[in-house]
């Protein structure tokens, strides 16, 4: 049985799920506040002296190389371990993972490690792919719809349920798959948004019975989220309270309008 967005929200905000978000210096904040405006609980929680028993206590773990170095790869190994020993969710987000071989190399091994759900842009999706990628450092410079087949790929390779955001976004499992509608261009114009989401696919995840579900869940109260908050919105700058203020204001029954449409499932 699957369980609606409105469902995983009402689970979300009736307790506030504790997740350990290990995300870049840029995200730390706006993510953080992201979260608690959704109605989740946030922990930046990073250091590899700690990171693995903190998952013990979390209800889900993030992870994200956006600003990686050895001493963020030892905390995020830690944190994986603690959540694979305590049986709970991780999600991965592979930013700019086309841009070097570090990068690649890190990411190649975190995905070995089987996280619950993997969210990135367009370009990063196709990277992980093995794919000719033309994304500009954290920045997607390739269409969703490109990215589709790369993305039920990289599911059935890894075990992971796969969300490439964009325009239109495209949850898959590798066997099957949906595209969320909504949002707003004034999105991918503040920085950290996406590092954002994938800190609420954790909370959502959380609470989730299934990893598609929860990635359905997180990205349509985005989307949700942001057509409400372009609404008299004039700018990047003035969109990014709004958008705030539309997370906590979000209902369930506002989820249940997201446009969400099943997709068919090829090769
Ligand atoms: N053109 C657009 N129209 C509507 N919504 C969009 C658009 N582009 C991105 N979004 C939304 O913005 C959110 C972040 O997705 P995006 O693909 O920009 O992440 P990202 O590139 O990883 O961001 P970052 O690296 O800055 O954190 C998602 O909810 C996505 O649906
Ligand atoms: C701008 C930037 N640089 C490294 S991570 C990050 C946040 C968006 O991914
Ligand atoms: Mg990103």
């Amino acid at each position: 049985m699957s369980q609606t967005p409105a469902n995983l929200l009402t689970t979300l905000r009736a307790a506030p799920p504790l997740v350990q978000c290990i995300t870049n210096y840029v995200a730390m904040n706006i993510a953080a506040n992201v979260m608690v405006a959704a109605g989740a609980s946030p922990a930046m929680v990073s250091a590899a002296e700690e990171a693995e028993e903190f998952a013990g206590i979390a209800g889900a773990v993030t992870v994200n190389i956006g600003t990686l170095s050895p001493p963020f790869v030892a905390g995020m190994r830690a944190a994986i371990r603690g959540a694979q020993q305590a049986g709970r969710p991780w999600v991965l987000d592979p930013v700019a993972c086309q841009a070097t071989r570090y990068r690649r190399e890190v990411v190649q091994a975190l995905v070995a490690e089987g996280p619950t759900i993997i969210r990135g842009n367009a370009s990063e999706i196709l990277s992980l792919a093995g794919e000719v990628s033309q994304g500009q450092g954290v920045d997607g410079r390739d269409a969703v719809e490109m990215a589709e087949k790369g993305a039920r790929r990289v599911a059935r390779s890894s075990g992971a349920v796969v969300a490439v955001t964009g325009a239109v976004d495209y949850v898959t499992d590798g066997t099957r798959a949906v595209r969320i509608e909504g949002g707003s261009p004034y999105m991918p114009m503040n920085t950290a948004l996406g590092c954002s989401l994938t800190c609420l696919c954790g909370a959502y995840a959380a609470v989730a019975e299934g990893a598609f579900d929860a990635a359905v869940g997180a990205l349509a109260h985005f989307a949700v989220a942001g057509e409400r908050a372009q609404e008299g919105a004039s700018g990047p700058g003035s969109f990014a309270p709004r958008f705030l203020d539309a997370l906590a204001a979000v209902t369930p029954e506002a989820l249940s309008g997201a446009v969400i449409h099943d997709a068919a499932v090829h090769a």
